[in-house]
């Protein structure tokens, strides 16, 4: 009997939906580690996590089939086998599998049992449940594999336990929220300490449209220490080493990588959600509107920190409203960053539009509809600027003013993909801060501060009208935000709130923001989740609501 194991942690990105090229990453990755009994790789490797209705496509059952044949072939050389995410097709439907490849065939099939069906995933809906699985048996070792959400309840793990599993090996596709990497361990220690097996814990990295994976993967010991820590963010392999004594499977101590702290594991985040779409759907960069303004400012930190500065541009569109301090801050924001800045004053398209709307707007004073036109004209001339050179337009709007319903529809709400969707206001203060005195270390931007402190600390404004600020509008943000975490996160009513000390009237009218702004936040460009209740997968509320709790 095998008394030593080598298994390799395979912290991969995916491409969604390209299963030929997930599957030669995989072989790639086979080709570089002769020496490892076994590949463990992510969850649905061969296709992608989440997949969303894609595996509701006939045609990409098939192809999984065809690639993990393939892959399975390449393992005839005797060489490492392999454990492969894919989804398989039986005649009461669709699973969520593991496939264990060795010695030129499929030689096993792990089915995922529990189905995760809340925040952002609706697995059930396109998953049948496996049947509690039974350990695999690999060289002489009965081992468990338990597929992500098998180990956020005890069942699955201690039904392995009881069938002969020697070691738990867990593949995962856990999206990042704000310290998850403590949460998986303590859970995963819960695990070990119900069963008394090791548990290595696989996760993927990268980012697929409004999620994304920090990687982190580990393994904890049946003692409950941690005997390795894969890196966050980045792509990694790592090779362990198991060996069998009196009592059973211990992973030899490895490498211990240290996990961004916060606030680095949301700019991390930001930075590699658009890294993946913006290269995954083929831009040559972005595009976005600098106003001299902090949303923009940070927007165009993240962009260049994910993509570099040559792929990003910035254009500041002057109003009769705008004042000189906004054009030097977006001045200098552009030289910190190093990025190309035009400017393109928006004058001309104004006077057009009172010229063509004089008739009908005849009698009428000017308002809100003249303010808005101006965000619009911005937001046509961004989109022109992408038509004519590909990039995508990055829009600038944060969870606050998305809550509230702050921001022009048509208008600065246009574009591609935002970064701070999922941020409230002190969030991204708190990220310009420290930015300007950190460089993330898988960016591409430059050390130093990215924006004038000015930026951070003046009143912010949409400059629409001459002194606007957004406190004429809104409760400032320090108040704002705590009530829309209320509302949004912990789906308080406005009696717990004003239990907590905030303002009735204006919890009231906060709420009532909340409500009427669905019709927006449902036509706005997707972000990446970065708090644990995102707009959109995370939070489905109905657009037409008559409800209020005040
Ligand atoms: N339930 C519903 N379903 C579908 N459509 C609905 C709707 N309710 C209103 N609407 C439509 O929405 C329109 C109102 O929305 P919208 O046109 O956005 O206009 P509105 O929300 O009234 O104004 C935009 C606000 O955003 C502020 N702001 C803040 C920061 C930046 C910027 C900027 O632009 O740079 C703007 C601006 O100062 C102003 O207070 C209505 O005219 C109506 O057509
Ligand atoms: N003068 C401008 N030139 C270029 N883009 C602009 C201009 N004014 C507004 N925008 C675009 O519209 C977006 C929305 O404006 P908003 O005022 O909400 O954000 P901001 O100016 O970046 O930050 P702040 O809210 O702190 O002032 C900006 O982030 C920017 O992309
Ligand atoms: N892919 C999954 O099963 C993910 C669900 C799990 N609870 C997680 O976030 O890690």
């Amino acid at each position: 009997m095998t008394m030593r194991l080598s298994i390799l942690l395979a912290q991969l990105n995916q491409n969604m939906g390209d299963l030929t090229a997930n599957a030669d990453a995989m072989l790639a990755v086979r080709d570089r580690w002769p020496e490892a009994d076994l590949i463990l790789f992510p969850e649905l490797q061969l296709i992608g996590y989440p997949p969303e209705d894609l595996v509701l496509k006939p045609a990409l059952i098939a192809r999984a089939h065809d690639e993990l044949h393939r892959i399975a072939a390449a393992t005839a050389d005797g060489g490492p086998a392999m454990l492969v995410g894919t989804v398989i097709a039986l005649d009461d439907g669709l699973y969520n599998a593991m496939a264990l490849l060795d010695r030129g065939a499929v030689a096993a099939m792990i089915r995922k049992h529990e189905l995760p069906n809340y925040g952002t995933f609706d697995e059930k809906r396109l998953f049948m449940p496996g049947p509690p699985p039974e350990p695999i048996h690999f060289r002489g070792v009965r081992i468990g594999v338990p597929i992500c959400e098998d180990i956020w309840f005890p069942k699955v793990c201690e039904q392995l336990k009881a069938a002969g599993a020697e070691l738990l090996l867990a593949p995962n596709g856990s999206p990042y929220e704000p310290d998850k990497d403590d949460l998986r361990l303590a859970l995963v220690r819960r695990r070990v300490e119900e069963t008394g097996l090791p548990l290595a814990y696989l996760n993927r990295v990268g980012g697929q449209d409004e999620l994304v994976f920090d990687g982190s993967s580990f393994v904890v010991n049946a003692d409950g220490a941690v005997a390795v820590q894969m890196p966050d963010w980045e792509a990694a392999e790592t090779l362990t080493f198991w060996d069998k004594g009196a009592g059973g499977w211990t992973c030899e101590a490895g490498e211990r990588h240290a996990l961004d702290p916060a606030p680095a594991d949301l700019y991390h985040a930001m930075m590699i959600a658009l890294r993946d779409y913006v290269n995954r759907n083929r831009f040559p960069g972005v595009v976005l509107g600098l106003s001299g303004g902090i949303d923009s400012a940070l927007s165009a930190a993240v962009a260049v920190d994910a993509l570099g500065a040559d792929r990003v541009w910035c254009v500041m569109m002057p109003s009769r409203f705008t004042v000189d301090e906004s054009l030097s801050d977006a001045a200098e924001c552009a030289r910190l960053l190093g990025v190309r800045l035009d400017t393109i004053p928006i004058e001309p398209a104004v006077t057009a539009f009172d010229a063509m709307l004089a008739p009908a707007f005849a009698g009428r004073a000017r308002d809100l509809a003249e303010e808005n036109i101006q965000s619009r004209i911005r937001g046509v001339t961004l989109m022109a600027l992408s038509n004519k050179f590909g990039h995508m337009l990055l829009t600038t709007g944060n969870k606050s003013e998305m809550s509230v319903g702050y921001a022009t529809i048509y208008g600065d709400m246009a574009g591609g993909y935002s970064v701070l969707k999922d941020a409230y206001k002190t969030t991204v203060f708190a990220l310009s801060e420290w930015r300007n005195a950190n460089r993330p270390s898988l960016g591409l931007g430059p050390e130093g501060p990215v924006m004038p402190v000015n930026v951070i600390t003046k009143p912010p404004t949409a400059e629409l009208r001459a002194d606007q600020k957004d406190s004429d509008s809104l409760p400032p943000y320090d108040v704002l935000d705590p009530i829309l975490r209320g509302l949004v996160e912990e789906e308080l009513s406005v009696a717990d709130l004003v239990a907590r000390g905030f303002d009735r009237d204006t919890v009231a009218r906060v709420e009532r923001l909340l409500y009427i702004a669905e019709y927006k936040r449902r036509q706005a460009p997707p972000g990446v989740k970065l708090g644990t209740r995102n707009f959109g997968r995370d939070r489905r509320y109905p657009i037409t609501n008559a409800f209020r709790t005040a």
